[in-house]
């Protein structure tokens, strides 16, 4: 089976590709399987230009096609953030737990009609010597007002999916797969895989 290398260290990233790439029949290595791999700054301002620069680091690093993911929530009644700084709202040591209820902290006044999020998921494939591809997915909803359910990872447990009343986190792994904003992002790559790999 032909192997993807994604250059993530979020194992519920990884635990998502594993299941979305083994569909396209292809294998995923991640940078949690491979030995003192750097840790790409995240310089960028959009989650395009971070899952870039992850992708063209790694890439080159092992003369590979590699693609990256940066992902995140933007909440519309925090002017966006988190966005790009989503794994480390709460601090450096990028604690699920914290996050969200630093998120449930900031959202505790907002009314219902005030509450619209969205997750973003930018993938970019990076290739020796080509032109870096990016697409980017989007899953609209909003922010709950505790954590429910214990599936998924991140904030996936206050974030309320469009048009439903469950959490991302409420989700079966084959749900969210179906209509995350990674799910929605990789639907964009699949009609390019086969020039990728
Ligand atoms: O509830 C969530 N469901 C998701 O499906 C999801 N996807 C991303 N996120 C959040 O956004 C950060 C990514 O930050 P990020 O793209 O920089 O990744 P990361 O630093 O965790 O790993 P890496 O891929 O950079 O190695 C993560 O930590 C999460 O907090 C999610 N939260
Ligand atoms: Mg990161």
């Amino acid at each position: 089976m032909k192997k993807v290398l994604i250059a993530t260290k979020n194992e519920g990233k990884v635990k998502e590709f594993t299941f979305m790439f083994s569909e396209m029949g292809l294998e995923v290595t991640s940078l949690l399987d491979v030995e003192n791999t750097p840790d790409v700054e995240e310089t960028g301002t959009t989650f395009a230009e971070n899952a870039a620069l992850k992708a063209e680091e790694i890439s080159e690093l092992y003369n590979i096609p590699v693609i990256a993911d940066d992902s995140g929530l933007v909440i519309d009644a925090l002017d966006g953030r988190p966005g790009v700084f989503s794994a480390r709202y709460a601090g450096i040591e990028k604690d699920d737990n914290k996050n969200m209820d630093k998120v449930l902290d900031e959202m505790r006044s907002v009314p219902p009609e005030e509450r619209s999020a969205r997750f973003v998921c930018a993938l970019a494939v990076a290739r020796p010597g080509m032109e870096t591809l990016i697409v980017e997915g989007y899953c609209e909803g909003e922010i709950g007002y505790k954590k429910t359910g214990s599936n998924g990872f991140g904030y996936d447990p206050i974030f309320v999916v469009g048009h439903t009343s469950s959490t991302m986190a409420e989700l079966t792994k084959e749900e969210k797969n179906k209509i995350s904003h990674r799910a929605n992002a990789m639907a964009k790559l699949k009609d390019q895989m086969h020039l990728l790999f």
